[in-house]
């Protein structure tokens, strides 16, 4: 499947938030297309039957963890095969904004084994092409989202975020991993992800 000869490029943004992903997203793709590709972009969790519950628990009340990997997985599932897997046997290249190694940061932040995580994801979900971690501090990355850190619930989020940070920067050692640092200007940062993006492109032509 993911291994047929028209096969497109499957590149991924991670990151805690406010490291700029969305924004970082919707630039990569405008340039690439500006290059003359075909580029599907989209995000998880989605706005599918499961993604609607796990956005709706943030604001209803949290799941069981169980329950909230098991939606996770589902939502995962039908992204891949809905959107993902058709763009890619299409040639296309497809940009999301999170994949599983959200999972493995924000669950495994929760008390779960990033490992394991991992390996229920793996057992369905291609590895990108590219995964592209940007990186900032929490304070900083709070900033930029508007959160002070001054109640013990943003104290709390500031705790869980920095293991979620160091979950994601576990995965350099990845060959296809690339840790940016997300702390210049906006147009910096998509000059260094274009930059590492049209070079996956060329490799992959050889
Ligand atoms: N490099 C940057 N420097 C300063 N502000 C940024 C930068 N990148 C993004 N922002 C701003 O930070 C906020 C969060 O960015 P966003 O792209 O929504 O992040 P994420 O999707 O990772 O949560 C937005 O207001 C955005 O304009
Ligand atoms: C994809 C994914 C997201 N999440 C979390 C991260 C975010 O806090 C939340 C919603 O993601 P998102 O819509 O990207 O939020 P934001 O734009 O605020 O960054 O879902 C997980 O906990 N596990 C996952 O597998």
């Amino acid at each position: 499947m993911q291994d047929s000869p028209n096969r497109g490029t499957f590149i991924v943004i991670e990151g805690i938030d406010g490291t700029g992903k969305s924004t970082q997203v919707r630039m990569l793709a405008e340039a690439l297309r500006a290059d003359g590709h075909e580029v599907v972009q989209s995000f998880e969790p989605t706005n599918g039957q499961y993604g609607k519950v796990l956005r709706e628990s943030a604001s209803t009340g949290r799941l069981s963890i169980d329950d909230e990997l098991d939606l996770f997985l589902k939502d995962r599932a039908e992204h891949l095969d809905q959107l993902i897997l058709p763009a890619l046997a299409e040639g296309k290249i497809v940009i999301l904004d999170r994949y599983y190694f959200s999972t493995m940061a924000y669950q495994g932040a929760r008390g779960l084994d990033p490992t394991m995580i991992r390996e229920k994801n793996e057992a369905f979900a291609p590895q990108p092409d590219l995964l592209l971690i940007l990186d900032l501090d929490v304070e900083s990355a709070h900033q930029r989202i508007g959160l002070r850190g001054d109640t013990t619930n943003d104290f709390e989020k500031a705790e869980n975020l920095r293991r979620c940070r160091d979950i994601f920067l576990s995965l350099k050692p990845e060959p296809f991993a690339r840790v940016v640092p997300s702390t210049g200007s906006i147009e910096e940062i998509h000059s260094q992800l274009l930059e590492l993006a049209r070079s996956q492109l060329k490799s992959a032509s050889k």
